[in-house]
């Protein structure tokens, strides 16, 4: 853990994202989706931090935001440079932005769409360079095949195109154009999610390896717990466009504070053998609510298992995220009175 720091590189204070959603001839907007909902956080130096949350609770939309690919509906995005100076993200315009997009890349989902199947390897891993005006001719193809043999591609295949390649090749050249400009931030958007399971550890492994030699820090997205348990720091986990749970992994993983954390833990299939006997998953009921229209009071409360009428589901009580041991935050009124259950419950180490 000696790569954090202790610096914040990045400050995430009350971002929101609001879709409208329009209906009609006309495209008339008749309501928005809240895909992200007041949520705040800090990223230190160093440090992987990861977001979980089942699909549709807004892991995406809030990595896209901090990126800014999206233009967020509000909140601030402070990022601290290089010279330690902090910028926020979210008031910069699209040509001010250019250096940060630099510092703060984007590793996407799925490696077979998100390359282009006219460009070659070259020509892909070389365009932020490019782009960035830092590298041109032989200057550029000796960086490009740097780093392609970085990420463990051999560079004579750097005139090819992506679909010579298999997902977790491509994944590869995914990663390489990502950190050719040397960035600091890297938000992985599932990154292992679209590949065999065979090959995920070789990308979590590379990853890992590149995160101590680049010095780099992870904003780490994935709905898969085991894969955030291997890689993360610490963990955000967010429902339905808000963080409910906040805390260090092992200490999340084995003392859950929060009802939807515990029922996410308790479908993750564990070695221990003791642990899979019975059936210890805790169903949640029904689909995630509407982000167009969230559950009044907490809004987990509709598919929470200890939910109490008059305290969890009160219009405009939203419980707020707040302090519930050592560098742990959750949002939930009655998480004093739980007893949560784990089948992490002794905490192992990275
Ligand atoms: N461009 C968009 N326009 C309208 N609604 C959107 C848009 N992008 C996302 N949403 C909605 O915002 C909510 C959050 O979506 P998001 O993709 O961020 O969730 P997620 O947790 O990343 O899920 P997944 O893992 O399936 O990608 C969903 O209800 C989704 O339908």
């Amino acid at each position: 853990m000696s790569r954090i720091t202790g610096d914040p590189i990045l400050d995430v204070q009350d971002l929101a994202m609001r879709f409208p959603v329009k209906k009609g001839l006309f495209g008339r907007t008749v309501g928005h989706v809240h895909a992200v909902d007041g949520v705040s956080f800090t990223i230190q130096q160093g440090e992987t931090l990861g977001l979980v949350g089942e699909s549709g609770c807004g892991k995406t939309t809030l990595g896209r935001s901090v990126a800014r690919i999206l233009e967020p509906t509000s909140g601030q995005i402070v990022y601290r440079g290089r010279d330690g100076a902090a910028t926020d993200l979210a008031t910069l315009g699209r040509r001010q932005l250019r250096p940060f997009q630099r510092d703060i890349r984007v590793v996407f989902q799925d490696p077979f769409s998100s390359l282009n199947p006219r460009m070659t390897l070259l020509q892909i891993v070389g365009d932020p360079l490019r782009a960035h005006g830092i590298a041109a001719g032989g200057e550029l193809e000796d960086r490009v095949a740097e780093m392609l043999t970085r990420v463990g591609l051999s560079p004579k295949y750097m005139r090819r195109y992506p679909h010579a390649f298999s997902g977790g090749e491509r994944q590869r050249v995914n990663i390489a154009r990502a950190l050719i400009v040397h960035p600091r931030l890297v938000i992985a958007d599932e990154p292992v999610s679209a590949l065999d399971v065979s090959v995920r550890a070789q990308i979590l492994n590379l990853l890992w390896d590149l995160q101590d030699e680049f010095d780099l820090t992870y904003l780490f997205i994935s709905h898969d717990l085991s894969v955030v348990e291997s890689i993360c720091d610490r963990v955000a986990v967010m429902y339905l466009g808000r963080i409910a749970e906040l805390a260090q992994t092992a200490e999340l993983y084995a003392r859950p504070r929060h009802p939807y954390t515990e029922a996410l833990l308790s479908a993750v299939p564990v070695p221990d053998p003791r642990l899979r006997d019975g059936d210890r998953r805790i169903r949640i009921a029904d689909d995630l609510p509407d982000p167009a229209d969230p559950p009044p009071g907490c809004r987990f409360h509709s598919r929470c298992r200890y939910a109490e009428p008059g305290t969890c589901d009160v219009p405009g009580s939203e419980p707020a995220l707040g302090a519930v041991g050592p560098e742990h935050l959750a949002a939930c009124h009655l998480t004093d009175r739980l007893t949560l259950q784990s089948p992490f419950d002794a905490p192992r180490s990275r």
